[in-house]
Formats: structure tokens, C-alpha cells, sequence
């Protein structure tokens, strides 16, 4: 196991998370508005100081690594990250590997690779603060990707995204994550995090209520317990269809 948290607590939003995560796979996490997804991202970015528990990375405390050694390690992609002033494309993305342990030459190679994946090629000279909502989000998505961490931790990256760039992004987090990286991605669509995602981790409160592939993560009792809902699944040679209903009250 790679990733392991061990009781990880945050005051009132966080209750005793543990998980064994292996080095590899996408992990979905899923819940309700407010059920931790986020704040348990943030603790294993290295974002909050205030919890209690162990996170560890290859059997090494989270919190004897240095800001250099969790650059090397981790990519976090914020809900909504903040970028100010009145900046390129490129020049958000040439900020972005300054600090990444490369030569000008691979820096700039990196930056193109993120600039053709995330199709910014037409992007590159425009006023960040002047992109539609996707495409902003669509070059933080970029930046996150230049330094290749192996663990990627992504809060909500579909979001403002048409179903297009969605669909893509999951299949290149998918095969990213079947190479050799360990993503954990907060997502609300349940049907895309049941057709793309190895492992789903769901919580409640503060609580983690399952953790397995989609099948088991997202039975009937976990959901309607989460959710207030339940779900009919419909598997296709092409993926999954999820129709949500609420029970009727009898
Ligand atoms: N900085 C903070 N200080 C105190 N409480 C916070 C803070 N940030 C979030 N919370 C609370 O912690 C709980 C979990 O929030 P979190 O953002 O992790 O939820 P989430 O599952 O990501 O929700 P959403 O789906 O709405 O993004 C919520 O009740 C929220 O109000």
C-alpha cells in the first residue's frame, strides 16, 4: 500500500478517516454537499494543519517530507483555485514549472505536452481572467499536470466542463492512473465516477461509509443513506447509465 491514512480527523468535518490506497488507480470520492470530500483532499495535500491521525506515503509520515519532496510527490487541484491579476495562459503555465526540477528545454517540453492534452493551443496568448469557466478550468488542469506527481488529488476536475472534455479528461486520468500514478478525484456525477474510477471512496459526514470498486461502494443502502436517493444502474458495452429516483414514501 502507498497511500495510507491512519484516523485522519479534522474538527467537526473529519471523523477517523482510515484507507489503504495502493500506488496505482483512480479512486473516486464521493458524498453530499459537505460530507468531507474536499477537506480530506486538503488534509492529504498538506493544506490544513489542525487535523490529527497519520497520513503516509510509502510508510513515511506525510509530515517529515519537505516542501520540496510534497511538490515532487503531489498535485492538488483546488475546487476553486484562485488566480489574480491580469495574466496569459502561458504565463500561468510557465509559473506553474518554476519550481519543478527540470531544464529550461524539459520545462518547456512539459508545457507543451499539458498545452496539446488539455487543447490550449488557441489559449495560449488570452487573459486567463477573459476564459470561459471550462476553459479556466481547463488550464488549471494543466498546471496540475506539469509536474507529473504520482499522486494527483483533483477536486471536483469535471466540473465546468461540457461532456466532451469530461469523458476525456476521465479516460486520460484513467490511463494516467494505469500507468503509474494514484489519483484521487472528488466528483459529484455518480455515473461517471461507477464507469471510470477503480476504487470509490463515499462519505457521510465526516464519516467514510464504503470504500470498494463501484459495485460494492455504491450499493442501494450506502447511497440512499448518503444521499436520500437510490440508483438504477444500466451497464452498456459503452459504460454506465445511473438513473437516480427517490424511493416513494409508502
Ligand atoms: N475552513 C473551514 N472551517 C470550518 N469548517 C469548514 C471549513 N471548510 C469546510 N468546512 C465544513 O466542513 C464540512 C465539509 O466540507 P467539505 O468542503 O470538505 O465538503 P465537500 O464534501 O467537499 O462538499 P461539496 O460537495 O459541497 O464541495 C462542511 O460542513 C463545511 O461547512
Amino acid at each position: 500500500m502507498m497511500l495510507e491514512l491512519n484516523r485522519v480527523t479534522v474538527e467537526a468535518r473529519l471523523k477517523a478517516v482510515s484507507l489503504k490506497l495502493p500506488s496505482t488507480g483512480l479512486i473516486g470520492v464521493i458524498g453530499a454537499n459537505g460530507a468531507g470530500k474536499s477537506t480530506l483532499l486538503k488534509a492529504i495535500a498538506g493544506q490544513l494543519h489542525d487535523f490529527t491521525g497519520e497520513i503516509f506515503w510509502q510508510d513515511k509520515s506525510l509530515t517529515q517530507f519537505t516542501p520540496r519532496q510534497r511538490r515532487q510527490l503531489l498535485s492538488w487541484l483546488p475546487q476553486s483555485p484562485t488566480i489574480v491579476g491580469r495574466l496569459t495562459v502561458l504565463e500561468i503555465l510557465k509559473i506553474g514549472a518554476v519550481n519543478l526540477d527540470l531544464s529550461s528545454q524539459q520545462r518547456q517540453q512539459r508545457i507543451a505536452t499539458v498545452v496539446r492534452d488539455f487543447e490550449l493551443t488557441l489559449l495560449t496568448q488570452r487573459c486567463y481572467q477573459e476564459l470561459s469557466g471550462g476553459e479556466q478550468r481547463r488550464v488549471q488542469l494543466a498546471v496540475c499536470f506539469l509536474n507529473e506527481a504520482p499522486l494527483m488529488l483533483l477536486d471536483e476536475p469535471t466540473s465546468g466542463l461540457d461532456i466532451g472534455h469530461a469523458l476525456k479528461l476521465l479516460q486520460d486520468l484513467r490511463s494516467k492512473a494505469s500507468q503509474d500514478h494514484l489519483i484521487l478525484v472528488a466528483i459529484h456525477d455518480l455515473a461517471l465516477a461507477a464507469q471510470f474510477c477503480d476504487q470509490i471512496v463515499l462519505l457521510d459526514e465526516g464519516h467514510l461509509i464504503s470504500f470498494g470498486t463501484p459495485n460494492e461502494a455504491m450499493q442501494n443502502q450506502h447511497i440512499s443513506s448518503c444521499f436520500g436517493i437510490e440508483l438504477e444502474w444500466f451497464c452498456t458495452d459503452n459504460g454506465v447509465a445511473i438513473l437516480p429516483f427517490t424511493k416513494p414514501k409508502i
